[in-house]
This record gives structure tokens, sequence and C-alpha cells, in this order.
């Protein structure tokens, strides 16, 4: 009769699979953390909930040398300060432990909160590739309550796209009269190729009649609407991963590979501004990070 137990070489090969896979993604957590695609707190949280997944299973030391602006010193005169062993797991920290690492992260790294008082003028920006396009036109779609802004644009139009609903297609001397005359809310020079604004004229007019307004631009752009009108409610859109931003912008298709890499060394940059914005939504499901845009402009 056959033998119904698994010889242990292959319980070995199975267990070293599975001890590969979660250093693997031990080592995607600490580059979210490490490009700031998710907070400190967030991976804190994560492994506290579930101390056997690889966040839980991390080790303490490889926890904080991922937090930007911590190395190997800071490390080990925070973790003597906070009365923490170095070989600790983040899914073993006892209850006063996890409090001073929380205590001491939200005093060094405060997650942004939400400001009160914010207008019905949305700004929703983000890292290339992480959504943006693809959430404001589910937003058009989906929520027609909200008037999604229609830019001027000096780069030309893509098969399909058509003037006045996509952009406004001008030449350079046309954008040069739109800025001249003051008919920019802002204007930036986007991905050193283009230069894009908003028009001023149809905000306002949407903003007069009660309604909410929704500008999907750059950070440069989202910088100039705050100094322009302080109450503007900016969003910043966040990739579920860094992993999965890579492969956003790759499977897109629209960047050569040299492109892809410096898009992806500004969007590092990008990520690093978004304690500037007043709420942060995660494009994991695009209805859902809608609803949730939507949500903050009503
Ligand atoms: N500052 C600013 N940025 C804009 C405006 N309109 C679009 N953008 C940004 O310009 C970038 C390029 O947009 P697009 O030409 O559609 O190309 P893609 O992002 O490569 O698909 C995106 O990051 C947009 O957020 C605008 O009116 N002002
Ligand atoms: N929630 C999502 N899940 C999976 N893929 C997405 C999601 N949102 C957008 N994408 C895809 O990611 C790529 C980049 O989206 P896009 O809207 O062009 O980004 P952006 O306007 O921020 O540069 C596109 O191929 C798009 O289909």
């Amino acid at each position: 009769m056959a033998d119904s137990r698994t010889p242990p070489e292959v319980d070995r090969v199975a267990a070293s699979r599975r001890a590969v896979a979660a250093r693997r993604e031990r080592a995607a957590l600490k580059n979210d953390v490490a490009t700031r695609v998710i907070t400190p707190q967030e991976l804190l949280r994560r492994a506290l909930d579930a101390p056997t997944s690889p966040a839980g299973a991390m080790r303490i030391t490889e926890f904080l040398t991922s937090v930007p602006a911590i190395g190997a010193g800071k490390r080990d005169r925070i973790l003597s300060d906070l009365g923490i062993s170095p070989v600790k797991r983040l899914g073993g920290l006892g209850a006063r432990q996890r409090e001073a690492l929380r205590a001491f992260l939200d005093t060094r790294f405060p997650e942004p909160a939400p400001r009160s008082g914010r207008s019905r003028l949305l700004v929703l920006a983000g890292p290339t590739a992480v959504g943006k396009g693809t959430v404001a036109a589910h937003i058009k779609e989906h929520h027609p309550d909200i008037h999604l802004s229609v830019s001027a644009t000096t780069r030309a139009p893509r098969p399909g796209e058509v003037h006045g609903e996509h952009y406004y297609f001008v030449d350079d001397a046309e954008f040069d009269r739109l800025v001249a005359e003051g008919e920019l809310l802002e204007w930036a020079t986007v991905h050193n190729a283009y230069r894009y604004g908003t028009p001023r004229g149809p905000i306002e007019q949407v903003l007069a009649e009660g309604r909410t307004v929704l500008l999907e631009i750059d950070l440069q752009g989202a910088r100039q609407v705050r100094a322009a009108e302080p109450s503007a409610t900016l969003v910043f859109l966040l990739p579920p991963s860094w992993d999965e931003l890579v492969n956003r912008l790759i499977g897109r298709g629209t960047e050569g590979p040299e492109e892809q890499a410096r898009r992806l060394r500004t969007a590092r940059g990008e990520l690093a501004a978004q304690a500037e914005f007043d709420y942060r939504v995660v494009n994991d499901d695009v209805a859902r990070a809608a609803a949730e845009i939507a949500a903050l402009g009503s």
C-alpha cells in the first residue's frame, strides 16, 4: 500500500518556498514604507492585526531602517530609548512596546489629518500611472453632479481625443495669451514636455452654482491651486503598493523604458509631497476610490 505521508524532502522544499515568498513580501513592504506609499504606522497596524503575516514577521530593526530618515545609528538609539530588543518582530511586540513605538512614530512622522472647512473645489493629484485619469473618468461617468474641469494643453491630441472634451488643444501662442490674460487658475510644464493649465472661468461658474468641481492635475498645479484658493480640497491618490505603481506604468505601455524610469524617479519625489494634501485615497479599486473622492466634494 502506498504511503500517504509526504516525504520529508517535499515538506522541506515547500517550507523553503514559503520562506522565500515571505521574504519577498517583507522586502516589498519595506519598499512601500521607504517610498512612502504606506506610512510606518500603516505597516505597524497590519503587523499587529496579523502577527503571523509577513508584516508581523518583520524584525523591528528592518522596519525602522525602512523608514525614510532612519539609518542604522538612529535605529539603535531609538530601540534603546523605547526599550525594545533588536531581535523582536513587529507581531511580537508587547502592549507597552507597541504604544511606545506608535507614540514615537506619531510624533516623528505625523500622518496628515483632514483639515476642516474645505471647499467644493476638489484637486486630484498623485504620482504617474497611479490611475488619476482612470479615476477621474469614472467620476465623470458615475457622479455626473461633479464637474470635471477640462484643461488647456499644448500637446497634440491622441487618437480618439476630442477638443473641448478631453482637453482644449491649443498652440504655444494661444497658451501664452491665456497666461498673459490671467485666464488660467494654474498652469505647469508637465514631464518636461508640454504646458497644461486650468481655465478659470468654468470653475468660478460651477462653484458659484454651488456645485463641485474636480481638477485632475499634476503636483505643481495642485500647489498653485492651494496658494490661490487656500480652502480647496486637495486629494492625493496613492497606489496600493510601489510594485503595483510600477506594474501600472509598465502595463499602460505608453512610455518607453527610459521615460518609465524617469517618471518613477519623479514619482518618488511626488510621494514625498503627500503630507501637503488634505486627504489620501488609495486607488485599489477604481469605483471605490472614485466614490471616496466624490464623497469628499459633497
Ligand atoms: N498643472 C496641470 N497639470 C495638468 C493639467 N491637466 C493635466 N495635467 C497633468 O498632466 C499630466 C499629463 O497628462 P496627459 O497629457 O493626459 O498624459 P498622461 O498622464 O501621460 O496620460 C498628468 O499628470 C495630468 O495630471 C492642468 O490643467 N494643470
Ligand atoms: N484601480 C486600478 N486597478 C488596476 N489598474 C488600474 C487602476 N486604476 C488605473 N489602472 C490602470 O493603471 C494605468 C495607469 O492609469 P492612468 O489613469 O493612465 O494613470 P495616471 O492618469 O495617474 O497617469 C492604466 O493602464 C489603468 O488602466
